[in-house]
């Protein structure tokens, strides 16, 4: 046997596994680094988070993987140039992670990897017949494993596209191996750059689990408030939209589109919310005049409408649901705030109330489909007519 098979052999052996898990989400603000402790897989799995953080990404970084991110036309030298610099970048913050940590390279056992998304397309957004759902992550995993000496999984969506999904949200593997509960249904809503949730019945149904994206989190109002307001990247603390008013028609306008009429499971990306898409409702709607402010209100509540209206859709026959929050949107008061509002009957509490920092909730799915990919397999968790296919993902790559 190949020492290498052999190494992976004796970490799917082990009763406990140390992985990170990555996210560097929509937002762009930062690599999300979660050290995890595994044990068990399937619906036996048991998961302590040891150390999270998130290494901020600096203006540099920012400006490269922006030249390239969800953009239809790039240059294409510029891609596979950043395809392993941003492996070996991801590495050395693992590596900064590490000595902050007091750890080693070997005190881990593997690095799970979701990359950099820098375009997503399923097949009903670019309409091609000849071609299928797609979607690319880069930050290559072998530049990482040898950048860190960690074995490392990456490249997890594929898998799911060739087994017949949409290549996301892939929250539901990890939401139900973690977060089911026989004593409550829950909603796992993570707000990041674009909003997924994940539906949870207390039956314990896979058949009727799933997760989907809802359409914007943040990434209209980052993308906004980083056009006009050079040197900022988000609206801290909704000041800007606290300070506006909602404008009806831009709002309504905003709510049109093709999407928001899609059945769950779905998914979808800055490829289609994004200033654009802004600027073509401000001229249906005649609103091209708002002050600033009322924009930023506007799409803070266009945020929060669509992530109430996906949420009384799931759960319409139910009033008894909790809703475990997670992601950056959970400290914009304001969003949180619409939320609230329209559901009063409903608790919101976040991830961090099941043990899982709610910032760093998306890294530990990474970590936790690694596991399942070292040693799961026997929980056979599939739901192909939802698009939810029981595959192993990631792929491997070696230190040396
Ligand atoms: N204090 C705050 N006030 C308002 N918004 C905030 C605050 N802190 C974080 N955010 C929002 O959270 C965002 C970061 O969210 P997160 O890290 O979940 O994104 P992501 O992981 O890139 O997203 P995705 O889930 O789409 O991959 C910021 O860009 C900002 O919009
Ligand atoms: C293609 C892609 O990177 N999608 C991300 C993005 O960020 C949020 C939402 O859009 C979700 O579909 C997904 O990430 C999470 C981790 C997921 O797959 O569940």
């Amino acid at each position: 046997m190949h020492s290498h098979i052999q190494q992976l052999y004796a970490i799917a052996a082990k009763p406990s596994r140390k992985v990170i898990g990555l996210m560097s989400g929509t937002s762009l603000d930062g690599l999300d680094v979660a050290l995890c402790e595994l044990s068990g897989e399937g619906l036996n799995t048991t998961i302590r988070l040891l150390q999270f953080c998130t290494v901020d990404y600096d203006t540099d970084y920012k400006r490269r993987v922006k030249a390239v991110f969800s953009k239809r036309e790039v240059d294409l030298q510029a891609v596979t140039l950043l395809n392993p610099w941003i492996g070996v970048e991801h590495g050395r913050m693992i590596n900064h992670c590490l000595a902050q940590w007091q750890l080693n390279a070997a005190d881990i056992d593997v690095i799970a990897s979701h990359g950099q998304t820098i375009f997503h397309c399923p097949k009903r957004q670019h309409n091609l017949a000849d071609y299928s759902n797609a979607t690319l992550q880069i930050g290559d995993g072998d530049h990482l494993a040898v950048t860190t000496g960690i074995t490392t999984i990456s490249d997890f969506r594929q898998k799911h596209i060739a087994a017949g999904g949409e290549g996301a949200p892939l929250a539901v593997y990890g939401d139900y191996l973690l977060f089911s509960s026989k004593d409550e249904n829950r909603i796992m809503l993570n707000i990041g750059g674009i909003a997924n949730f994940t539906w949870l019945p207390q039956t314990l149904d896979a058949e009727a689990v799933f997760s989907s994206d809802i359409g914007p989190g943040n990434t209209m109002m980052d993308a906004f408030i980083q056009k006009h307001y050079p040197g900022k990247y988000f609206d801290a603390d909704s000041n800007l939209a606290k300070a506006g008013k909602v404008s009806k028609p831009l709002l309504v306008a905003l709510k049109q589109d093709d999407f928001f009429a899609l059945q769950f499971p779905k998914t979808t990306g800055p490829e289609v919310f994004n200033l654009a898409y802004l600027a073509r409702a401000q001229q249906r709607s005649g609103t091209e005049q708002l002050s600033h402010a009322d924009i930023m209100a506007t799409l803070n509540c266009f945020s929060a409408d669509m992530i109430i209206t996906a949420i009384q859709q799931t759960t319409a026959a139910l009033d008894n649901f909790v809703i475990y929050a997670s992601g950056g949107g959970i400290h914009n008061p304001l969003l949180m705030a619409q939320i609230q509002a329209a559901l009063p009957d409903v608790v919101i509490k976040t991830t961090g109330d099941l043990g899982i920092n709610p910032d760093a909730k998306e890294a530990v799915l990474f970590a936790v489909l690694a596991n399942e990919c070292l040693v799961g397999g026997k929980q056979k968790f599939s739901n192909a007519r939802e698009g939810i296919p029981g595959v192993t993902m990631g792929k491997i790559s070696f230190a040396d």
